[in-house]
This record gives C-alpha cells, structure tokens and sequence, in this order.
C-alpha cells in the first residue's frame, strides 16, 4: 500500500479537494492520497511573490510527510514552488505538477502547448521549460487571462475559458498534446482529451503515476549531491520548526 501526499501550495481548500478528487480517480487500487495545504499563506500563487510565501508552507508540509512516512510528495501547483528545497527535505521523490505534464507530453508529442491562467505566470511557465531543458518542446503558451480562484468560483466560466484555448491550441499551435498549466484544472483533462482527440494533459494525475512508478522501481531522490539533507544549523523563530532534528 502506497501513501502519496499530495500538497496544494495555496491554501484554497475547494482547489485542494478539486486535485485530491482526480488523484484519487487515477491512482491504483493500493494508494492512498493524502491532500493537505499550508495552514498559511496565500489563496492563490499568481507570481513569483506568491511562489516564495507558498513554497515556506509546501517545506512545512514535506517535513509533515516525511515524518508521516510517505511514499512520494506531489506539489500541485503550476510553478511547482520550492520544489528543490523539498527535494533537499525529502527522503521520498517529490514532483511538482508542471514538470510532471511536460515529462508525460513529451513522451506523446514532438510539440506540446500549455494552457495556463494569468498572462504573467506565462512568464513562470517559460522559466519552468527552461529549467526543465523542454523550451524546444514546447511549441506555444496561452493564458486563459481569469486568476486561479475564478477555477474555483462554481460559475463554469474559467473552465469554458480553458477549453477554447485549448480548441483554439489545437488548431494554430502545430502541437500534438497539450499541457493545462494549473493545479486547479485537475479535473478537465480527461473530458478535453475525449473532445480534442489529442492528450490533453494534467500534471496532478501525472505525478501520481509517476510517484507510483517510482516506488514500484525502489527509486527515490538522491541524496548524492545538492539533494542531499540540509545543513543542520539553528534555524530561528518560525522556522526553527523546519529543522529535521
Ligand atoms: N499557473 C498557475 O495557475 N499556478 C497555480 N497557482 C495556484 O494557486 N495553483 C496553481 O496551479
């Protein structure tokens, strides 16, 4: 039996719930998801602002899983914040959603387009291709122009906004997949991948299976190198709590 914590960076729990219900959908017989968020922190990442406040909170939850014993850590936001420094934290792999959609893509496309909220976490998402080393992969990024929160706002109309890009993608971008560049569109995927007939990709249900694969494989984050554990040192007032001590 697998435990798979599944961490949202922000601390909206009607997204939490969103990416924990397709986790479990595609996760196999055996594995438990265990969704948490930061107790504090910011509702929605929409920059790198966010991402430095949300990426404190994703370290205190990685620790959490750690001690809990977990088998994998997913940080389900679209700039996979902190996710080095939880690597550094973890015993377990840690992957973040974004990086997840782009492996599994690449794997079903010479080209993939990504479909994401704000045009400034566009900018995230092109550091992230970057980091990643799939800037030649990527053939093309479009914003829906709605923030994170309207995904969760009940009226449908950031999901329509989704599934135009995505139509509209399909068609001028010369892609044959497309990656959904939020944690919060968990729940699209499947549905646009039937109407599009082209993968239509979410990085929730991919680092699930990719979690699983992993475990299944004895693999894990090395800890050779600058993954290694942190450097032990007093860590003062609100993080002292992050030592691993
Ligand atoms: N590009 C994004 O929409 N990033 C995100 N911000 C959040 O709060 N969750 C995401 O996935």
């Amino acid at each position: 039996k697998l435990c798979i914590q599944l961490i949202n960076p922000n601390t909206s729990l009607g997204m939490t719930e969103v990416m924990a219900a397709t986790a479990r959908q595609v996760a196999a017989p055996g594995t438990e998801i265990w969704a948490v968020c930061p107790e504090e922190g910011a509702p929605s990442i929409e920059g790198h602002f966010d991402e430095a406040i949300a990426a404190i909170g994703v370290l205190q939850q990685v620790k959490a899983g750690r001690a809990a014993g977990v088998d994998g850590h997913i940080i389900a936001c679209f700039g996979d914040p902190g996710l080095l420094a939880a690597r550094e934290l973890a015993q377990a792999p840690v992957i973040g959603i974004a990086e997840a959609a782009m492996h599994m893509a690449t794997l079903l496309a010479t080209r993939f387009s990504i479909v994401t909220t704000l045009p400034r976490t566009l900018t995230i998402a092109r550091h992230l291709l970057h980091q990643y080393g799939f800037e030649r992969h990527c053939a093309a990024l479009h914003a829906i122009d709605l923030p994170v929160l309207a995904l969760d706002d009940g009226s449908g109309l950031a999901q329509q906004k989704v599934r135009e890009q995505c139509i509209a993608a399909k068609k001028s971008d010369g892609s044959g997949a497309i990656v959904l560049g939020c944690g919060g569109m968990a729940d699209l995927a499947q549905e646009l991948t039937l109407e599009l007939g082209i993968p239509v990709i979410d990085g929730v249900s991919a680092a699930v299976k990719m979690v699983e694969s992993l475990a299944a494989l004895r693999l894990s984050t090395s800890k050779h190198g600058d993954l290694d554990y942190p450097i032990e040192k007093p860590l003062s007032g609100r993080f002292a709590g992050l030592n691993l001590g």
